[in-house]
């Protein structure tokens, strides 16, 4: 693996469409770093899977993504500005979402809240947010559930109440944190289906995920991490038995003739 440069450098010129770009990127925590040399691009409308063990560094991307984390050497482009100013037209739906189920909330308000990055806190949402909102919530399948409390409602449909929240942002970039995780087949076919849709607008979508099923079957392209990047380009050619030996181990890979049927994602080898 190659070491990145010291030191964030200067961003080349954004190719007109790239929406997502990594460019050698070392994320770190207080100076320790998270993930290293990474180099990967995302177009409009295509659908990247982050793959890799626990502790791998997925999430750590996608925070650095989103501004949250500093690139220490590299960097990372989005939509052609630096992550944190690209923040409006980027949604981000989280792996467990910090909304209490207990707190008093409905599914309506749940979905209106991804209008407040284009209304501004301090305006209250027009008809054309509520609109907008009520889209959204229909596109996963759950305009009947817009009165409900959001903690009443199942995990599958918990997350998918939140991806309509992203939708609703109307973002350009959308990064999703295992989206997957414990949710029912119904509530899986409604997120793929979102996420389809988002897709032929024009949205870029990264995904992480350890379902490599799921890579196969939404994602254009996959970037496999482990505290490094050991692949990255089309499904097919990086979802294979010997890249995804190279980052979880053999001993974490359930193989069926050449075809890996599971990578067990607590083989963090570097951990
Ligand atoms: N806030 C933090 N401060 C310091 N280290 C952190 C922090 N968050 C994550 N890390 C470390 O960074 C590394 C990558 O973690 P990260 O959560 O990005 O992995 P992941 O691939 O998303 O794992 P999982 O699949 O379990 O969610 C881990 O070693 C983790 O302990």
């Amino acid at each position: 693996m190659a070491e990145p440069a010291s030191g964030p450098a200067t961003p080349t010129a954004l190719p007109v469409g790239v929406a997502l770009r990594i460019e050698h990127a070392t994320v770190a925590y207080d100076g320790t770093p998270a993930l290293q040399d990474v180099d990967a691009q995302v177009l409009p409308g295509e659908t990247v899977a982050l793959i890799g063990p626990n502790g791998a560094g997925k999430s750590t991307l996608i925070k650095a993504v989103l501004g949250l984390v500093p690139v220490t050497a590299g960097t990372i482009t989005v939509l052609g500005k630096p992550p944190a100013a690209a923040r409006r037209d980027v949604a981000y739906v989280p792996q467990a979402d910090t909304l209490d189920p207990e707190f008093p909330i409905s599914v309506a308000q749940v979905v209106l809240m991804g209008r407040y990055r284009r209304t501004g806190w301090l305006r209250r949402p027009g008809r054309a947010d509520r609109r907008i909102a009520a889209e959204a919530l229909a596109q996963v399948g759950l305009a009947d559930r817009a009165k409900a409390r959001f903690g009443t409602l199942s995990g599958g449909q918990r997350q998918r109440v939140l991806l309509a929240r992203a939708i609703a942002q109307q973002p350009r970039l959308l990064l999703l944190d295992e989206p997957f995780n414990g949710v029912d087949a119904l509530s899986q076919d409604a997120l793929l289906t979102a996420i389809a849709v988002l897709k032929r607008r024009g949205a870029a979508v990264v995904i992480s995920t350890h379902d490599l099923t799921l890579a196969h079957l939404a994602c254009d392209a996959a970037c496999l991490l482990n505290r490094h990047m050991y692949g990255f380009g089309p499904v097919h050619d990086v979802i294979t038995p010997a890249l995804l030996r190279a980052t979880y181990g053999s001993q974490a890979l359930e193989l069926r003739g050449d075809r890996v049927i599971v990578a067990h994602p607590i083989a963090n080898r570097h951990a």
